[in-house]
């Protein structure tokens, strides 16, 4: 038998304190709609007593969201408490929050009152609530820096007030996993009514140690997690609530006695949608769902993928509903992970064409972050285009500038001969043209010129296609670069190597007395 961990979520309460991440009424219902369809137990959706938008915001969750309990916050005081009330009250299972610190420094600094005043304002809160609703969850704000004593006394209390649960922050991600689960330990052996209520745990990232302390807490007796979607929250956010539930998943061999409600395959749609309406970004290395999560771009590694997928994953994407592994081409890739896209693009090469395909991708790989499949494509038309190379690019230099006189130098290779040329034109790469039509010896006129960027980012490959004239013919060329001025010579040079296997196709060429005057 596996014991149910109740997921608490306050991705719209404590998520929504991230600086930047402020969340209109529509937003929040939006957000709160989804997150019944992942089935948490809890949605902590505001604080009503901070502004009037806020209280409106947390009513209409509480009056259209049904099956989670809907709480909200208030401090240790009657109008906060009343405030809560007022917005939640519609809820099928209402249950109101409301917390108080208790570690010398909240105690001493921000409070301002004594141990013993602040413990009876804590019951007295509970006390207040239970007016309202029988479910009543009471939180020690900065439990991991409180004194252990004081805090046995003030759970026995608001326990004994009629708190149904208690939650045991570390409010400022201050715990390491160990001390955090000896602390519930504690608690657990020390306070003689804390089978009374649920124990629950929040944990901050400020070390990075919030999921890690969050499991941990499961261990010695945690029976409710508060966590986040994407793990925003205050400062360094929140555990990640994905994180979580995937990591009791995953993990079943060793969190064998726990299990969650939480439906996995909502959690991608779920973490897009609050992405999108808080407008803080998901970093592309976040565990579980960010978009690094399921890629793999090392050759070694994509090779090992390939061949059996747990050789490099531990997670199944379907399992969150997100995206089957991808393959990032990159540089650091290898031929089996090239092949293997190429033929899903429809393409099966020849093992010597393959080879010539896998230098050009890595020439283009080398000066890109990313290859893409319109990149690959490109290069392959670029390939189709140059079945039957007459001249290739060598080298181009290009000076161009405001107070300069565009110039050229362009070295090609026909067989094995080399020529090179240079000369000026109205900008750099109608110097390079020139250069080129001096060493072909023909002087197509270009007729159109588009360039496109084929991928996205700063270092995308541009795409240029021209279309030449010479006597009755008119030859398309492309040419593709991440430089444009070398995506232009490359186009038009494949108009001109096209233009001449054209004549030398039809028997016309310059031996043949066509009219080209070809070298
Ligand atoms: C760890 C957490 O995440 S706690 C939750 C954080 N969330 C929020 O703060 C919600 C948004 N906050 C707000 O809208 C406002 O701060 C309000 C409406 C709550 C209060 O606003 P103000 O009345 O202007 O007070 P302000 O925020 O400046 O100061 C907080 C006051 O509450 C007191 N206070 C803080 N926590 C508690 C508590 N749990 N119980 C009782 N009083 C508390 C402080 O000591 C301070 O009191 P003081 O004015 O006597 O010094
Ligand atoms: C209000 C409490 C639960 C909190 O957010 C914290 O202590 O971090
Ligand atoms: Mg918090």
């Amino acid at each position: 038998m596996t014991e149910k961990i109740m997921i608490f979520d306050s991705t719209l309460r404590d998520g929504e304190q991230t600086p930047g991440a402020r969340l209109n009424r529509k937003e929040k219902l939006k957000i709160a709609k989804q997150l019944a369809k992942l089935n948490v137990d809890v949605i902590e959706c505001g604080f009503p007593v901070s502004s009037p938008g806020e209280f409106k915001a947390v009513q209409s969750i509480a009056q259209q969201v049904k099956g989670p309990i809907i709480t909200a916050l208030a401090r240790t005081i009657q109008g906060d408490i009343d405030a809560v009330w007022e917005a939640i009250k519609d809820a099928e299972r209402p249950r109101i929050h409301t917390f108080l610190g208790s570690s010398d420094i909240h105690m001493k600094y921000k409070l301002q009152k004594d141990p013993q005043t602040l413990l009876e304002m804590g019951v007295e809160a509970v006390r207040y609530a239970k007016r309202y609703t029988a479910d009543v969850q009471y939180s020690l704000e900065d439990a991991t820096r409180s004194d252990l004593d004081y805090m046995c006394r003030v759970i026995e209390a608001v326990i004994n007030a009629g708190a149904t649960v208690i939650n045991l922050p570390d409010t400022v991600g201050y715990a390491v996993p160990e001390e955090y689960g000896a602390m519930i330990s504690n608690i657990m052996n020390r306070v003689p009514n804390i089978d009374k209520a649920i124990v629950s745990v929040h944990c901050h990232n400020d070390l990075g140690l919030a999921v890690a302390n969050s499991l941990e807490a499961i261990k010695y007796g945690a029976r409710q997690v508060e966590c986040n979607i994407n793990g925003i929250g205050e400062r360094a956010g929140n555990a990640a609530l994905e994180e979580i539930v995937t990591g009791l998943v995953i993990r079943k061999d060793y969190f064998q006695d726990y299990r969650t409600d939480v439906q996995l395959d909502e959690i991608y749609k779920t973490s897009r949608l609050v992405s999108n309406l808080t407008g803080i970004p998901i970093p592309v290395n976040k565990a579980v769902i960010g978009i690094n999560a399921f890629a793999h771009s090392s050759g070694i590694h994509q090779d090992g993928v390939l061949k059996n997928l747990s050789t490099y994953e531990i997670i199944n994407a379907e399992l969150i509903g997100g995206k089957a592994a991808q393959m990032v081409l990159t540089a650091r890739s290898g031929r089996h992970a090239v092949k293997n896209e190429l033929q899903e693009m429809g393409f099966v090469l020849e093992e010597t064409e393959f080879a010539q395909f896998f230098e050009a991708f890595l020439e283009l790989a080398d000066k890109k972050k990313e290859v893409f499949r319109e990149d690959l494509e490109a290069l392959m038309a670029d390939r189709l285009a140059y079945a039957a190379p007459t001249y290739s690019l060598e080298y181009l230099q290009t000076v161009s500038g405001s107070r300069s006189i565009p110039a050229a130098v362009v070295k090609l290779k026909k067989d094995d001969e080399i020529f090179v040329e240079t000369d000026c034109g109205a900008g750099p790469i109608d110097a390079a043209y020139n250069a080129i039509d001096k060493i072909t010896g023909i002087e197509p006129r270009l007729e159109t010129y588009n360039l496109r960027g084929v991928t996205e980012g700063r270092d995308a490959l541009g795409e240029v296609s021209i279309m030449i004239q010479y006597q009755d013919k008119n030859i398309v060329g492309r040419g593709t670069s991440t430089d444009i001025i070398e995506a232009s010579v490359r186009a038009y040079l494949n108009g001109v190597n096209k233009l001449l296997s054209i004549c030398h196709m039809n028997g016309n060429g310059h031996t043949n007395g066509c009219g080209c005057d070809v070298k």
